[in-house]
């Protein structure tokens, strides 16, 4: 299934190319490309090992790659100084597999964290409080606005994480394993709350996932990591029928 909606193939917002990563003789990323084209949610398959983390950090810049490229909105971020890098960073969300909220912070508090640190990013008459409830709004959890984050459930947590995402105005979002840990229906909630999140702010997302109900309902396209390369690339349904044994590993009785 793909979503109705528009992707604009002739702007590529992030582009990685021919990534190489090796820990001694262990090559984990072996030449490694992606194309994300504005509008557009691509999942990353992988199974365990495979090098999802490794090329999550070398995109975010905690990693140095070997060799390679990649580019967000035609800036090659290996070529940037430290200033343009951190502005250009506030263009990209990051959801965290673990959510990431400071426990000592009220959800409040969170979500003014990263405003406090882009202030450049907004005008001085942005009223904080506004733009709190705004991205609260979006992820219908206004009235948590007070609370600590040990009274949230793990799916409030995730929307909380989500909302402090927003709350930057990002034009790409990058999801790690958004479902890992929560119970089927409150996974569902997430991916409806995804999908919203992209129609209402036009973002364009990079899902890890290991959840191929959440791959088969979210992705506009996939891309399967195997080997250390961008092994195959296509939709849902096209990769799901595929004979290479590799690839039905990962859609084993999943595609109904
Ligand atoms: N800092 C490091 N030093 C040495 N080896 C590393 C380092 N980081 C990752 N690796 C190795 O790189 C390989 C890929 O790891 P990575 O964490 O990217 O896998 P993954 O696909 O994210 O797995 P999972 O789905 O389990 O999270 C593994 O063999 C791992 O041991």
């Amino acid at each position: 299934m793909t979503n109705n909606k528009d992707i604009n193939k002739q702007n590529i917002v992030l582009e990685i190319k021919d990534l190489h990563k090796s820990f001694g003789n262990n090559h984990v990323l072996n030449g490694f490309n992606l194309k994300l084209y504005q509008g557009e949610n691509l999942v990353i398959m992988g199974k365990s090992g495979s090098g999802k983390s490794v090329m999550i950090k070398c995109l975010v810049g905690l990693m140095e790659a070997d060799s390679g490229t990649i580019s967000v909105m035609q800036n090659d971020i290996t070529k940037l100084n430290q200033s343009a890098l951190d502005t250009l960073r506030a263009d990209i969300g990051f959801l965290f597999q673990g959510s990431a909220l400071y426990d000592s912070m009220t959800v409040r508090e969170n979500l003014e964290f990263p405003l406090r640190r882009h202030t450049k990013r907004f005008d001085s008459t942005a009223n904080t409080e506004s733009l709190v409830i705004e991205a609260l709004d979006s992820v219908g959890l206004r009235d948590a606005i007070d609370l600590m984050p040990s009274e949230l459930s793990g799916g409030m947590k995730k929307r909380i994480a989500i909302a402090r995402t927003l709350i930057l105005k990002p034009k790409i979002m990058l999801y790690d394993e958004p479902t890992s840990g929560l119970d089927p229906i409150t996974a569902k909630e997430i991916i409806l709350l995804m999908q919203t999140i992209q129609k209402k702010y036009g973002t364009s997302s990079l899902i890890i996932t290991h959840d191929v109900d959440c791959a088969r309902v979210i992705s506009d396209r996939m891309v399967l990591l195997i080997d250390g390369k961008d092994y195959v690339v296509g939709t849902f349904a096209e990769l799901s029928k595929h004979k290479d044994p590799k690839i039905k590993a990962f859609f084993k009785n999943k595609t109904s």
